[in-house]
């Protein structure tokens, strides 16, 4: 997609860009058709970002992206004298005080704003961003709607996945993406958008549809530094520059608060819901169970109603499930439209990769992406109310990041499992023994006594979870859900948890019956 405004010259014209002195004459009029900050997704044509970094300074790949076809360069000041150095680049060169705050307007303009030609719903939270965005990818799906869909697991357009490599990618990305989205056929997009994300700039200029909030409990506070930084990163997907409208659940005080912000700064934009009886625009009700999952009345102030389900276990999919439908029918769905698309599509149940996944039924073996406290505490609570037998845990706590979560979460897990394996997660460049010691610790001191065991090697933990589980037990294997490498010191193994346990099950004696899915 080529738009207009890829002339450097409009672009100078339009947003805070320097250029330096000796670009080639006639520099004004070369057009770009993309905008990559990284080097080694550039493609012939295009400009290329090098803005400073945590690690490096991106203008030192400057010229490796001309060598890959970049046809112009934009950098800061500091990339510019980096640049001025190393001699001429041969291409123009644009500069700006703040090039990731300018990135995404830039890529959006290069672009041809292709948000705008998209219904859009983001969705934010401590936990439970992935499984509403499936939820909210299938809803649209079931109306008959092109998909895309940009998330931790993957990033869909139209049907073709591509792993994801950040859970919100970064500006000129985004809108590239965007861009091929709006190319393939795609109407409606939704996604995934971190509060790191939010922070840094990584969306604007988007103004999403429609957007949500799931909830929020102690996470990621090595970025943010305490929960009201983190907050505030969140909330701000609420702010009119953000999104039009916008759904938030009131189940927790944050939540609350953000809802009533938004009433007192945007009246009737963006609508309270409640799932525990809180007072809110959208209740749940009439919750019953229906297998793993549920089936539940969304009912609006208004009138609106719509009765439908989630075959996905645990009372926090009801949550999720009525947030994507919320957010659907305020997207301008009408509920017996959805009510009826969602009949027919089997409720709101997607496979979502690593997210509450069973792989087998006796006994039950469930692979879950819980990895703080509150997803820990959710996952434990819902299996725990439908297992007969024993619940057996494994699960393990991340290297080099929030360590206050660790202890938190030993917590959970001898509280709610009858049996628990502590094993390695993704110690990074903490020593795996050390990040086993401080959960065993917790445990014991939270629970003298309780049955924790330790094995770190993961895959060895899994095998002995599952071999010893008797048929009416749930094995839960929580903390890395659809996950493929696990670091450690720096060096990348291949671990797939969902590999792990189909293996363990495979050696099973008396599998023959069935049991793996
Ligand atoms: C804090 C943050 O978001 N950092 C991201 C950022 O790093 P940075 O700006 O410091 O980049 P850098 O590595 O110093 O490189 C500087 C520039 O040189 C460029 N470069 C660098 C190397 C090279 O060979 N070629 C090249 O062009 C880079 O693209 C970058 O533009 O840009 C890098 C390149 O895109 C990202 O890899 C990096 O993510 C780091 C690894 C990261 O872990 N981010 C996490 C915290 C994150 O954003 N997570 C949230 C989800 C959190 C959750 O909910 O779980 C997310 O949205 O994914
Ligand atoms: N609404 C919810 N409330 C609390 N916990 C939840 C909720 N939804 C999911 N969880 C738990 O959190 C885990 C992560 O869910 P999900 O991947 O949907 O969230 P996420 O916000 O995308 O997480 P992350 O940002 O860490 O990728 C799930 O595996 C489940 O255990």
């Amino acid at each position: 997609m080529t738009a207009a405004s890829s002339r450097l010259g409009d672009l100078v014209a339009a947003l805070p860009l320097t250029p330096v002195p000796d670009n080639p004459p006639g520099w004004e009029d070369l057009t770009v058709h993309g905008v990559r900050s990284d080097n080694r997704r550039v493609g012939g044509g295009e400009l290329f970002a090098g803005h400073g970094g945590a690690h490096v300074h991106g203008a030192r790949y400057a010229r490796d992206a001309v060598g890959a076809g970049a046809t112009a360069v934009l950098t800061d000041p500091a990339g510019a004298e980096l640049l001025a150095r190393e001699g001429s680049l041969g291409v123009p060169v644009l500069v700006a005080e703040d090039v990731p705050a300018l990135l995404g307007e830039l890529a959006a303009a290069v672009y041809g704003r292709p948000a705008e030609a998209l219904g859009t719903f983001a969705v934010t939270g401590t936990n439970g961003k992935t499984s509403t965005v499936y939820m909210l990818d299938h809803a649209l799906r079931s109306l008959g709607r092109t998909t895309g869909l940009i998330g931790t697991v993957e990033v869909r357009v139209a049907g073709r996945s591509e792993p994801a490599v950040l859970t919100t990618p970064q500006p000129a990305d985004l809108q590239a993406l965007l861009a091929d989205m709006v190319a393939t056929g795609v109407t409606d997009m939704s996604m995934e958008v971190s509060s790191h994300a939010l922070g840094l700039r990584r969306v604007d200029p988007v103004v999403f549809d429609v957007a949500g909030f799931t909830n929020l409990s102690q996470d990621h506070l090595d970025y943010h530094g305490t929960l009201e930084q983190y907050f505030a990163a969140k909330a701000s997907l609420f702010a009119p520059a953000r999104s039009r409208r916008g759904v938030v659940v009131v189940d927790d005080s944050w939540g609350r608060r953000l809802a009533e912000t938004a009433a007192a700064e945007r009246p009737g934009a963006v609508a309270s819901l409640s799932v525990q009886g809180h007072d809110a625009d959208w209740r749940v009700t009439e919750i019953t169970g229906e297998g793993q999952g549920h089936t539940f009345t969304l009912i609006h102030r208004d009138g609106r109603r719509l009765r439908t389900g989630t075959g996905l276990p645990g009372g926090f999919n009801v949550t999720n499930a009525a947030l994507a439908a919320a957010m659907v029918l305020t997207s301008g769905v009408e509920p017996d439209r959805l009510e009826a698309s969602l009949a027919a599509a089997g409720g709101l149940t997607p496979v979502i990769p690593g997210r509450m996944e069973q792989l087998a039924d006796f006994p039950r073996v469930i692979v879950d992406f819980a990895h703080n406290p509150g997803a820990l505490q959710q996952a434990v609570d819902a299996l725990r109310a439908t297992t007969a037998g024993r619940l057996v845990l494994v699960f393990g706590a991340t290297g080099s990041r929030d360590r206050g979560k660790r202890p938190q979460m030993a917590q959970v897990a001898v509280d709610g499992a009858d049996a628990v394996v502590i094993a390695d997660d993704d110690p990074h460049d903490e020593s795996p023994d050390q990040i086993r010691a401080e959960l065993l610790a917790a445990a014991d001191a939270h629970r003298p006594g309780s049955q924790v065991r330790e094995i770190g090697n993961r895959a060895e933990a899994i095998r002995t979870a599952v071999l010893e589980a008797a048929e009416e037990d749930t094995v839960l294997v929580a903390g890395r859900g659809h996950e493929k490498i696990q670091e450690v010191a720096g060096v990348d193994h291949h671990l797939d948890d969902r590999e792990e346990v189909r293996a363990a099950l495979a050696l099973r004696p008396g599998r023959a019956g069935g049991s793996a899915r």
